[in-house]
C-alpha cells in the first residue's frame, strides 16, 4: 500500500460500507458515464462540424478580440481541471473528502461539464485557413478524422475503459470486491507508440477539410496541452511502474510510430 492509500475519508467507513450507500455510488457512476458519453458524442460532432445544433463554425458572433479570450477562457478552464485533478498529489487530497471509488467518475462527470460549457459559449472565427475543393480529398480527410476518434476509443479499450471513465471502481465497490491496482499495459497500438489516445485525438482535430481560425485555435490549443499533459502524465506513470515505464519510453516512441523516443 502507497502512502497516498493510507488517506482519512471524511465519509466514515461505516456509512461508506452500507449497501445504500453502494448502490447510489453505483448508479452515480452510471450517470457520469452516460454524460461522458453524450459529451464524447457532442464533441465529435462539435469539431467535425456534423449533425450538432452548435458546431466549432457556429454560434453568437463577436469580435475577433472577443471571440478569442473567450475561447481561450473555455479551453484553460478544461485544461486545468483536466490536469490538475487527474495527479496522483490531487487525488490524495480530494479523497479525504470523496470516497475512494467515486472519485474517478467525479473527475469524469466535472472533465464532461466544462466540456459541455465549452461546446455551449465556443465563439466561432469563420475566417478560412484552408478549404479543400477536391471532393474525393475532402472525404479522405473526414475518413482519417473519423479514424482518428477510432484510434482514441479503441485505446481507452486497450487501456481499460471502465477504469478510465469510473464504472470498474463503483462496480467493484458494489459487490465489495478490492479495487485492483493499475497494471502497466503495452497492447496493441501501445507498442508502437505510448500514447495511442491522444494520437488519435491530434488526428481527430486537424483532419478538417475546411479550417477556420476558430477550429485553427481549438487545435493547436489542444495540441499544446496534450503535449503537456503528456509531460505530467508520463511522470506519474514513471514514479508508478519505475524501471518498466523508463525502459519503454525508451524502446518506443511518443507520438510518431516510426521514429523513437520523439
Ligand atoms: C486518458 S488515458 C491516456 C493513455 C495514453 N496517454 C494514451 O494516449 O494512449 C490516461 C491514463 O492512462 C494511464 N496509462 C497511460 N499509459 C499507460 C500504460 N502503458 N499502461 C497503463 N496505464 C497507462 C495513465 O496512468 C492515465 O491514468
Amino acid at each position: 500500500m502507497t502512502q497516498l492509500d493510507h488517506q482519512v475519508h471524511s465519509i466514515s467507513p461505516d456509512v461508506a460500507g452500507t449497501k445504500v450507500f453502494r448502490f447510489i455510488s453505483f448508479l452515480y457512476g452510471i450517470a457520469a458515464y452516460l454524460m461522458f458519453l453524450v459529451t464524447i458524442l457532442y464533441a465529435i460532432g462539435f469539431i467535425m462540424g456534423m449533425v450538432v445544433p452548435k458546431s466549432i463554425d457556429t454560434g453568437t458572433d463577436s469580435s475577433a478580440i472577443e471571440a478569442v479570450t473567450i475561447n481561450l477562457l473555455l479551453m484553460a478552464l478544461f485544461a486545468v481541471q483536466h490536469s490538475v485533478m487527474a495527479r496522483q498529489q490531487f487525488k490524495a487530497w480530494w479523497t479525504q473528502f470523496v470516497p475512494k471509488p467515486v472519485e474517478r467518475s467525479t473527475y469524469v462527470l466535472l472533465a464532461s461539464l466544462s466540456l459541455l460549457l465549452l461546446f455551449w459559449q465556443w465563439r466561432p472565427l469563420p475566417a478560412i485557413i484552408w478549404e479543400v475543393q477536391d471532393p474525393d480529398v475532402a472525404v479522405t480527410i473526414v475518413t482519417l478524422s473519423f479514424a482518428g476518434w477510432v484510434l482514441v476509443f479503441t485505446s481507452t479499450f486497450l487501456i481499460n475503459h471502465f477504469e478510465l471513465f469510473g464504472l470498474q471502481q463503483v462496480t467493484q465497490q458494489l459487490v465489495d470486491k478490492q479495487a485492483s491496482p493499475p497494471r502497466f499495459r503495452t497492447p496493441l497500438f501501445y507498442k508502437f507508440v505510448r500514447h495511442p489516445l491522444y494520437l488519435g485525438f491530434i488526428i481527430a482535430i486537424w483532419a478538417a477539410p475546411t479550417m477556420t481560425v476558430g477550429h485553427l485555435l481549438f487545435a493547436s490549443v489542444i495540441t499544446l496541452y496534450i503535449l503537456l499533459g503528456i509531460m505530467l502524465e508520463e511522470r506519474d506513470l514513471v514514479a508508478l511502474f519505475g524501471d518498466e515505464y523508463r525502459q519503454y519510453k525508451q524502446r518506443v516512441s511518443m507520438l510518431i510510430p516510426w521514429r523513437r523516443s520523439v
